[in-house]
């Protein structure tokens, strides 16, 4: 691509990758985010004196996509991946703590001994689960019948019980999904389980950040592509795409300039919308895609996060889970905000988080308080110094039965233009590792098209395979 130009729209990590792949082709690449950091979806901002992610965010081990992308922003000593995946999980209602953890064995017996002991669940529920483990993972994830059921009830038509479902397919589909199995389509959750949890044993040792997350898709981020070379437009806006007369594209922009004008890329080559996808449908130029109203069809699915400051430590490990309570799972995030003191900050994630994302402040701090102190009884008799929530109401598109044919391909009609983003089709649900391949797809779409339009042999390549 030397020689060409490309324009990536939007600075989450899809449109990073997206930029630093395009530029790697020797494209001369500018990244264009309307706000004032790149990051997207998964960032972080200071509150005082703390560090605060808007969302608490993990990965799988076998999110190859975004451990490459954090290996070449040279970060992956700032995260950290379970040696062995172990989900402690507690039910408020018996006072017990079981673990969801993997042994050294092959798939499926990895998995065994742990169900074997989990106590939240009957030995017949077990007995029910592993039938269907093995049932889920003979699925065949490119049958797109499997689209069209719900989990829920592909989960009942294989034995498994409401408490089973609550206990186990939930406690780890609702994270993974933002979305309860009934509402979620089977096609996403077998991907999810068969990935996750039924194709190597090490595939679902859980990682996060050690840092704020801004320190890796932001600052690392920026200089990672500052170093390939892309130009970084912040605070910028694109109100407008169109074929450039000459050819090309013609991409307006909308920033904070000083002369309060707009800017325009003239004659771009490659245009790369790694936009939410209200904002692509928003964006795309008649005819780029089929059916663009489906992309407003896909819908949203939002996630609450609720950050509690104690005077004292009350949760005695890095994360917690939950079952018969409203709490879903508990974070310590005390080393990454940077408190300091004797105090312990606890972030509460919630998924699929429908009910609660519009309540006040005060109605949730009622709700959840006591609750913590339900899960955590050190937290009975604790001062709460810092209460505040962070609400995601466009967190992930919702992963419903049916969305399959609303995820768009990279490739677009329009020469030249290509979508990213972790709604399109991926084939995961909307996770970093979502955003990430598509970054990856897109730019690779759009190195083929060029390189077949040079008459190179990539292109040729990509055409016949
Ligand atoms: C609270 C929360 C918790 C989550 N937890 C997890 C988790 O644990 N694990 C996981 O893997 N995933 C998680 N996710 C999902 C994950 O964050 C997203 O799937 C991923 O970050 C999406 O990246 P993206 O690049 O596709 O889109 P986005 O992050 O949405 O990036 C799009 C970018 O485009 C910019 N933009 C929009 N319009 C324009 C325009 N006209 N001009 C210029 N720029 C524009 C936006 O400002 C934004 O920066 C979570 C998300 C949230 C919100």
């Amino acid at each position: 691509m030397n020689g060409r130009t490309a324009v990536v729209v939007g600075g989450g990590l899809a449109g990073i990758t997206a930029a630093l792949r395009l530029a790697d082709a020797g494209a001369a690449v500018t990244l264009v985010e309307a706000r004032p950091r790149l990051g997207g979806l998964a960032f972080s901002f200071k509150r005082g004196d703390l560090w605060v992610d808007n969302g608490q965010h993990v990965f799988l081990r076998c999110c190859t996509a975004y451990r490459g992308l954090l290996q070449r922003l040279g970060v992956t000593d700032q995260v950290e991946i379970q040696r062995r995946l172990d989900v402690p999980v507690r039910d408020v209602t018996t006072g017990r703590t079981g673990s969801l953890s993997r042994a050294g064995l092959p798939v499926p017996l990895h998995l065994a001994k742990s169900l074997a002991l989990y106590p939240h669940m009957s030995t017949a529920e077990k007995l029910a689960t592993g039938r269907a483990a093995l049932a889920l993972r003979g699925l065949d994830l490119e049958d797109p019948a499997l689209d069209r059921e719900s989990f829920g009830d592909w989960l009942r038509r294989h034995g498994q019980s409401p408490r089973a479902v609550d206990a186990l397919w939930d406690l780890v589909g609702v994270a993974t999904l933002n979305a309860t199995a009934d509402d979620s389509s089977l096609a996403l959750a077998a991907m999810v389980f068969k990935t996750g949890l039924l194709s190597d044993p090490g595939a679902s040792d859980i990682g996060f950040a050690k840092v704020p997350l801004g320190a890796l898709h932001h600052d690392a981020a920026e200089t990672e592509l500052e170093r390939a070379g892309v130009r970084i437009l912040l605070r910028t806006k694109v109100t407008q795409l169109k074929s450039a007369e000459g050819g090309g594209h013609r991409v307006e922009l909308a920033g904070e300039r000083l002369d309060g004008g707009s800017e325009l890329l003239e004659a771009v080559d490659t245009v790369v919308l790694a936009v939410p996808q209200d904002e692509a449908h928003g964006l795309l130029p008649p005819g780029s895609i089929d059916r663009p109203e489906r992309l407003l069809e896909l819908g949203h699915a939002p996630i609450l996060n609720v950050h509690v400051v104690y005077d004292r430590k009350v949760l005695d490990r890095p994360f917690l889970a939950a079952l018969g309570s409203p709490v879903q799972w508990v974070f310590d995030r005390t080393a990454h905000s940077g408190l300091r003191g004797p105090g312990q900050y606890l972030a509460l994630s919630q998924s699929a988080a429908q009910d609660e994302i519009d309540l006040p402040v005060a109605e949730l701090r009622r709700r959840y308080l006591p609750e913590l102190e339900r899960l955590l009884p050190a937290a009975r008799g604790a001062g709460v110094t810092e209460f505040f929530v962070t609400r995601e109401r466009t967190a992930t598109f919702a992963p419903a039965p049916g969305s399959a044919p609303l995820r768009p391909a990279a490739r677009t009609r329009t020469p030249g233009l290509y979508l990213a983003g972790a709604w399109t089709a991926t084939g995961w649900p909307a996770t970093m590792e979502s955003a990430v391949r598509s970054g990856n797809a897109a730019a690779g779409a759009a190195r083929a098209d060029l390189a077949g339009a040079d008459g190179t042999a990539a292109g040729s390549a990509s055409r016949t395979g």
